[in-house]
């Protein structure tokens, strides 16, 4: 499903079924996993606690989580930019996708468990070197917005993001497993092909949390993306350093700055948001510049090659204007 709001007002697409068995059609008013999108919403209150000069960007994670980390080099930046080098625990833990996703769907882990798994292996780059994308980064800035507001993660999205912006289909609900009222079941693709698709709806996302466990609904992300670009949640120098870009391949049309992606697409405009990925939900969230225009594309499935590759495909003719091929 995807839907685009613009100057010219909402236009939605769906396709297929949001629940295999009842075969209900995909209704774009129903809510998802967002997975990484998590990742813009957890920078957003990080951003807003150094406006408040409760942390600064530049400074090191242990100044503020003493001995958390190996090395005092690290900074809040460095999270945020995935250039800590702290390991993806992800990759050995969903390694072999179903019984990686099975082996934790009903588990709770707390940060430092997330974070112990992370130190458990090599890091992957010197501080600030290289961008390296890691869940761990995210981890731990769910672990300083708990530290310097005193309060569950949970409190800090909701009194700072989705109360403001009457978010009302968006939701952190760790550790509880359901994705309350109407919703899309997510279906993940197993590693061998011809094996049965696997209902993975239900999960904690606790090997996630702050790196993505948000529910949200189309409209609700478009409604984020719009009004962050449109500095309805941080200053314009925050807002600048969070859009302050580096490239992350080769192409040189992808690049990430601070919990934030920047696409730029054929036609010259350049897209702010970003991606996400949880067993059974594709997301794409992403907005031009000014917040004008912003488009939230969802498929219910995973691990999933071509379903997210089509899904990419949907912000050129969303923002370029162009026809689907
Ligand atoms: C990349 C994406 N990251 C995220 O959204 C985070 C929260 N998700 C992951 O790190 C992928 C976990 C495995 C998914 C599983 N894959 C496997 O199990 C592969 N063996 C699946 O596809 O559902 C982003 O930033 O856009």
């Amino acid at each position: 499903m995807a839907r685009f709001s613009g100057p010219e007002g909402v236009e939605s697409r769906t396709a297929g079924v949001r629940d295999r068995v009842s075969g209900s059609p995909m209704d774009v008013n129903a809510r998802f996993r967002v997975g990484s999108v998590s990742k813009t919403f957890s920078t957003v209150v990080l951003l807003q606690l150094v406006q408040e000069g409760k942390l600064e960007l530049d400074t090191s994670v242990n100044q503020y989580l003493p001995g958390l980390l190996p090395d005092d080099r690290i900074t809040v930046r460095h999270l945020l930019t995935h250039r800590s080098g702290l390991a993806d625990y992800t990759n050995a833990m969903f390694a072999d996708t179903v019984p990686g996703f099975e082996a934790v769907r009903n588990r709770v882990f707390s940060h430092q468990e997330l974070v112990d798994l992370s130190l458990s292996e090599p890091r992957t780059t010197e501080p600030g070197v290289a961008y390296k994308y890691s869940n761990a980064n995210f981890v731990v800035v769910g672990m300083l917005i708990e530290k310097l507001t005193g309060r569950p993660l949970a409190d800090a999205y909701e009194r700072r993001i989705f109360k403001p912006l009457k978010l009302r289909k968006t939701s952190y609900v760790h550790p509880d497993t359901r994705i309350k009222g109407l919703h899309v079941r997510g279906y993940l693709h197993p590693d061998a092909a011809g094996e049965p698709l696997v209902d993975s709806t239900e999960q904690t996302v606790s090997w996630a949390q702050a790196a993505g466990a948000v529910i949200s609904s189309p409209a609700d992300l478009n409604t984020f993306t719009s009004a962050l670009m449109r500095g309805r949640l941080l200053s314009p120098a925050m807002m600048e350093a969070m859009t302050t870009v580096t490239p992350t391949d080769a192409t040189n049309t992808r690049f990430y700055g601070l919990g934030l992606r920047r696409y730029d697409l054929s036609c010259g405009v350049q897209v702010y948001g970003h991606t996400g990925t949880v067993q059974g939900f594709y997301t794409y969230a992403f907005s031009t510049r000014d917040g004008r225009r912003s488009l939230s594309a969802v498929a219910n499935t995973s691990n999933h090659g071509i379903a997210n590759t089509a899904l990419g495909g949907t912000l050129e003719p969303a923002f370029c204007g162009k026809k689907p091929v």
